[in-house]
């Protein structure tokens, strides 16, 4: 049988634990990514003008991702410091019993939210890269899809909140004077790790061609019918999750002595 979950508390997270996090959500992204691509752009999901419904000037995603939030606000999903909406704004609060979720962050933390540039970004940039141009009038299953690649992408990249504190926790005195003259670029170099950058882009560009294969009794993997491009994957985590993610930790980090 598996192991029981168990939540860490703020003395047993390591950088190692909260590493082993950012894997197990690159399996998330990835496979909602892979559902994403089961369907074609969809613009229509997009057109605040196609959307038709009374009274509502968004377009169908917007509707959707908004409904949505506010049923799992209801439900306590952003009591969870890992969790944050794409419209915070007016969200609904939770009506469940709050869950004890261990205080490991700054309390500054609470006003970091990077999700309207993911929104940006997935929406101008990643989507066409994931997808195949066309409409086949699936708007809503579609919207849904992306809701579930932008939560998953959004969990990850604010799991730079937990990093760096980690990363302050081991060594204060190397980030505390970068802090104190609010230094971004000096907070930045210390928090890099190259070699630890390089392995992400490899491990998730493998983890795509692996969850992404036709299965077939009798053959190996044939490497023309993968669902997504392992090497789009790798893109996107070089050029938007992992920078997201690190601007999250230099935001972070900025507040951390406040
Ligand atoms: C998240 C970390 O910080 C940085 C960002 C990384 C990422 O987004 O995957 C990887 C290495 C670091 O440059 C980390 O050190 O693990």
């Amino acid at each position: 049988m598996a192991d029981v979950i168990k939540v860490a508390d703020s003395s047993e997270m390591t950088l190692e634990t909260v590493r082993d996090s950012l894997i197990r959500e690159e399996d998330t992204i990835i496979f909602s990514l892979i559902e994403r691509a089961k369907y074609p752009i969809n613009v229509g999901a997009y057109d605040k003008t196609k959307t038709a419904i009374p009274e509502c000037s968004d377009s169908l995603v917007e509707f959707i991702i908004k409904e949505t939030e506010a049923a799992q606000a209801k439900c306590g999903r952003y009591e969870n410091p890992e969790e944050h909406p794409f419209f915070p704004d007016g969200l609904p609060t939770s009506l469940v019993p709050a869950f004890n979720f261990p205080k490991i962050l700054h309390p500054a933390a609470a006003s970091i939210n990077v999700n309207s540039t993911l929104w940006e970004v997935y929406f101008a940039q990643l989507l066409p890269l994931i997808t195949v141009p066309g409409d086949d009038g699936n708007y809503a299953s579609t919207a849904v899809s992306d809701l579930a690649c932008l939560q998953a992408l959004s969990r990850r990249i604010h799991y730079g909140k937990f990093v760096a504190e980690v990363k302050f926790k081991e060594s204060p005195q190397e980030y505390e004077p970068a802090i104190r003259s609010q230094d971004r670029d000096a907070l930045m170099k210390l928090l890099t790790f190259e070699s630890v950058e390089e392995r992400v882009k490899r491990r998730v560009a493998k983890k795509t061609m692996l969850f992404g294969q036709e299965v077939s009794l009798n053959d190996n993997c044939d490497e023309k019918k993968l669902k997504i491009d392992p090497a789009v994957v790798s893109r996107l985590y070089e050029e938007w999750v992992m920078p997201l993610t690190k601007l999250v930790e230099v935001e972070y980090l900025l507040r951390r002595l406040d």
